[in-house]
């Protein structure tokens, strides 16, 4: 995109107090570090590990709270449900970043994101229980967002979206899944040694879009089945979640450094589910701090 385009005030909206148009934020609200979460109350949660906090802004599903952890400038950001939102939160979380909103050009020099989701999973693989930590080292998205944008094939694994399809006979209706690896540096610095890198579908939907019967029959009911014997550098898909690939997508195409890790509270092959679950996500929150 030539870097002189001055965006039109209808593909940039900026609110009349200067924020950006769905997440509110104003650019002196952006950190270089950003914790994602999807639930807006799980937020207050990450804050209660800062020891100073700038701002507190909520807007629909979108609620942010800056400030700092261990003397280290932070931020967490709720996305809410949907790989739909996760589209919205990086294209305006970089604009902050790498637009100037007086002139609506691109700045001149491109500021680096560190993007880390903290998310909730369902389990495919037997031995990735419930409380367990996986990081979606590649991300499988399902929902067809990333196949919008130019350029979406400079940063996918076409080998891997080949195999998949042709193993699982993927339906032609259905949006062509797409594959983006999470940030090495980034998964090296949070995963460290002890959380398991696996393969993560990003799901366009809770119920059908993760084979999930509740009244409605699935179109492909043996979907689940070959997702769990297919096989990638000899290693299984291991959880269902909903926005990772999204992320991870959009943050390669902009510039930025992106991965996501889940904490299980469902097990899917074992049919079991823990609604207890938030005691898990806060180690989950505090050990990604530690590590940011
Ligand atoms: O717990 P969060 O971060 O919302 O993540 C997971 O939980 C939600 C579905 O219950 C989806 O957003 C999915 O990705
Ligand atoms: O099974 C699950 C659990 C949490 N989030 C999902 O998307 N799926």
């Amino acid at each position: 995109m030539a870097e002189d385009r001055i965006i039109p005030p209808s593909e940039l909206i900026i609110n009349d107090d200067g924020s950006v148009f769905h997440i509110h934020l104003r650019p002196e609200h952006l950190r270089d570090n950003i914790l994602l979460v999807g639930d807006p109350e799980r937020v207050n949660m990450v804050a209660s590990y800062f020891d100073e906090i700038d701002y507190d802004i909520s807007s629909r599903e979108f609620h942010a709270i800056g400030g700092r952890y261990k003397g280290k400038d932070i931020m967490c950001i709720s996305h809410g449900i949907g790989p739909d939102n996760i589209e919205i939160v990086l294209t305006e979380l970089d604009a902050l970043a790498n637009i100037d909103f007086k002139t609506r050009k691109v700045k001149p020099h491109h500021c680096t994101l560190n993007l880390v989701r903290v998310g909730t999973s369902g389990s495919l693989v037997y031995d990735l229980k419930i409380g367990d930590f996986v990081v979606a080292q590649k991300a499988i998205g399902f929902d067809g967002i990333l196949n919008f944008y130019a350029d979406r094939d400079k940063v996918c694994d076409l080998d891997f979206e080949k195999a998949f399809c042709s193993y699982v006979a993927w339906d032609p209706t259905w949006a062509a899944p797409y594959v983006v690896d999470a940030d090495a540096d980034l998964v090296d610095r949070i995963g460290k040694d002890d959380m398991l890198r696996g393969y993560t579908i990003a799901a366009v939907g809770f119920y059908a879009p993760q084979g999930r019967e509740v009244r409605l029959k699935l179109k492909d009911p043996h979907l689940n089945s070959k997702i769990e014997s297919f096989r990638y550098d000899g290693r299984p898909v291991t959880n269902f979640e909903m926005e990772s690939a999204c992320l991870q997508g959009m943050a390669r195409l902009l510039g930025h450094k992106a991965m996501t890790v889940c904490c299980i509270i469902a097990q899917r092959v074992a049919e079991d589910v823990n609604t207890d679950y938030k005691p898990f996500v806060g180690n989950l929150i505090e050990t990604v701090l530690q590590r940011f």
